[in-house]
């Protein structure tokens, strides 16, 4: 599979303050990728210097499988939609006449607006002023722009920023159905971690301008197992068994959750329950969420 973007080493620094530090991102094409972190992590800049908005102290991007130059800016970026800051578009004209300007300047035919619209569900609503949008209207607005040409890489910086639940439902559906409806790989940022994680199959984790995980986020989860609990006949016959392997449990009634623990270690330990009649009637492993994830992934830098 091509990776549609890569950076080696990518810096930047203002001052003697360093925003983004030796960032190596690998994006594979025909994924949605969560570029994750907290405020001021560096993932604006990181998005900027990409779309070669500002220069990189040091460090390389390619797009497309092509070196980001001068030379191949132009044409990189044609092939390149983006949604960098709050929403665009005139608010005293229409949805249509604002896509109407955009694809004249991105050179599009007018007969890819009716496409752009029904991506992002704005059909019914292209003849009302922008003015009278809501922000979801208006940052889906931004992604139809985005859209016109049909790019084979988005870049969204935080579509999702100032949402209400429901303006972040739709979105997510949006996104996460985009490389199917157009063929797009996305590259998209948050700080929302819970919702990132309903959206994307790849994920970079950055903090203090740092990387701190990239992969697939189903890896990120096999890295980081959370408690199991069983539920048991007589717990009581438990409890021996758990101290003697060195285990602290909690009890609630008939419920026990143990820590995080190796598949091998787990099978040990539920045939020794199982042997002493404890009855082992269900057992229940916990993926972490995203944010306990990044919380632990944190701490370990800052030890
Ligand atoms: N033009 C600039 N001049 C000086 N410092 C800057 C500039 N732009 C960004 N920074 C600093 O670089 C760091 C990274 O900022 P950046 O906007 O990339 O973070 P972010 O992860 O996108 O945060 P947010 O989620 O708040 O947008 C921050 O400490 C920020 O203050």
């Amino acid at each position: 599979m091509q990776t549609v973007i890569e950076t080696k080493a990518l810096c930047k620094q203002y001052g003697p303050h360093t925003a983004v530090d030796h960032v190596e991102l690998h994006v594979p094409q025909g994924c949605v990728y969560g570029f994750i972190g907290p405020n001021g992590a560096g993932k604006s800049t990181t998005m900027k210097m990409l779309l070669g908005l500002i220069h990189p102290t040091a460090g390389r991007v390619r797009l497309l499988g092509q070196e980001l130059t001068e030379k191949s800016r132009l044409p990189l970026l044609r092939q390149t939609g983006s949604l960098i800051e709050s929403p665009a578009g005139y608010l005293h004209l229409t949805a249509q006449e604002n896509l109407e300007i955009v694809a004249d300047l991105k050179g599009v035919p007018h007969k890819d607006i009716g496409r752009v619209l029904d991506i992002v569900h704005l059909t019914q609503d292209r003849n009302r002023r922008v003015g009278q949008y809501s922000l979801g209207m208006k940052q889906r607005l931004g992604i139809a722009m985005a859209l016109l040409g049909s790019p084979k890489l988005l870049i969204l910086d935080e579509p999702t920023n100032g949402l209400d639940p429901a303006g972040i439902q739709e979105m997510r559906a949006l996104i996460r159905n985009m490389p199917a409806a157009t063929g797009a790989t996305v590259l998209i940022s948050s700080h929302l971690l819970g919702e990132m994680e309903q959206m994307v199959e790849q994920v970079g984790i950055i903090d203090h301008g740092h990387i701190l995980f990239e992969g697939p986020l189903t890896e990120l989860q096999r890295h980081s197992r959370g408690n199991v609990t069983l539920r048991l006949l007589d717990p009581a016959k438990a409890a021996p068994i758990l101290r003697a392997n060195g285990l602290t449990a909690h009890s609630d009634s008939c419920v026990v959750t143990l820590p995080p623990l190796q598949d091998a270690l787990l099978a040990d330990l539920v045939q020794k329950l199982a042997a002493c009649g404890a009855g082992v009637v269900e057992l229940t492993p916990h993926t972490k969420t995203l944010e306990e994830i990044f919380l632990s992934l944190t701490s370990e830098e800052a030890d």
